[in-house]
């Protein structure tokens, strides 16, 4: 593999994603990483479910801990039962939102090309977006890691992304919430291939996009995916929902 130009990298991104979890009460844990954010070393973004979304962004007015949603509708608004758009979650108090999750792609057939309209949602906004990709088990089994994570990444990715609008997150699907982490070695392969692939298309953009990995990080294994060559960062479910576990994730970065 070609070799990649060495770049200044950017501080790292740890985000965190309650999935369908949390009332009222998980607030206080949203409150402890709002207080401990200032003092560490990396950005720190926690994505509640959406009807918390609100609460929480009050929460951590004048804190650097920022809050993001789970997903967004690609249009700004309209005749779209249950859907929330972009635009919702900005006046919400959002600034991040997560696309293209696995749990979407597989659960509602959201497809790389509804990904990218969503991605769009995300910059027309001002959000940024973290796009997830990530292969099966079976297609990594087949020897498709590679080419999965590629096909996703090209169509997912408006041709307007920048550093500054978005991180992609590779998420092996046979990762996460198993306890499973691929060997550090996995984890380089993706990332280098996804940063030769930003290269080609987007340049100095290309290379200072951050790129998370997510898929069962826990504080007692950060430090070493962090070590990983093009990890900028983690997006991180169930270690997310604690504070002290989530802090203890990101004082690795
Ligand atoms: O969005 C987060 C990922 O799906 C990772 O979840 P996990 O940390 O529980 O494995």
């Amino acid at each position: 593999m070609e070799s990649t130009p060495i770049v200044s990298r950017p501080r790292r991104l740890i985000a965190g994603n309650w999935k369908m979890n949390g009332t009222g009460e998980a607030l206080r844990e949203i409150e402890a990483m709002a207080a401990a954010a200032g003092d560490l070393a990396c950005d720190l973004v926690l994505c509640p479910p959406s009807t918390l979304v609100e609460r929480a962004a009050r929460l951590v007015r004048g804190t650097s801990l920022r809050i993001g949603a789970q997903d967004c509708h690609a249009q700004p608004a309209g005749a779209f039962t249950g859907d929330i758009s972009a635009e919702m979650l900005v006046e919400a108090g959002a600034s991040h939102v997560i696309v293209g999750h696995s749990e979407r792609r597989m659960a509602y057939a959201e497809a790389s090309a509804l990904v990218a309209a969503k991605t769009r949602a995300a910059y027309r906004a001002g959000l940024v977006a973290i796009i997830c990709v990530g292969e099966t088990e079976a297609e990594r089994d087949a020897g498709r890691a590679l080419g999965v994570v590629a096909e996703q990444l090209a169509g997912s990715l408006p041709d307007d992304a920048t550093a500054q609008n978005t991180a992609i997150a590779y998420e092996p699907v046979w990762a996460i919430g198993t306890g499973r982490v691929p060997a550090e070695e996995q984890i380089a392969e993706i990332h280098a291939a996804m940063r030769q692939g930003l290269l080609a298309r987007f340049s100095t953009a290309g290379a200072e996009m951050r790129l998370l990995y997510g898929g069962s990080v826990k504080a007692g294994n950060a430090a070493s995916i962090f070590a990983v060559p093009h990890v900028d960062g983690a997006l991180v479910g169930g270690a997310s929902l604690k504070a002290e576990d989530f802090l203890g994730i990101a004082r690795a970065a």
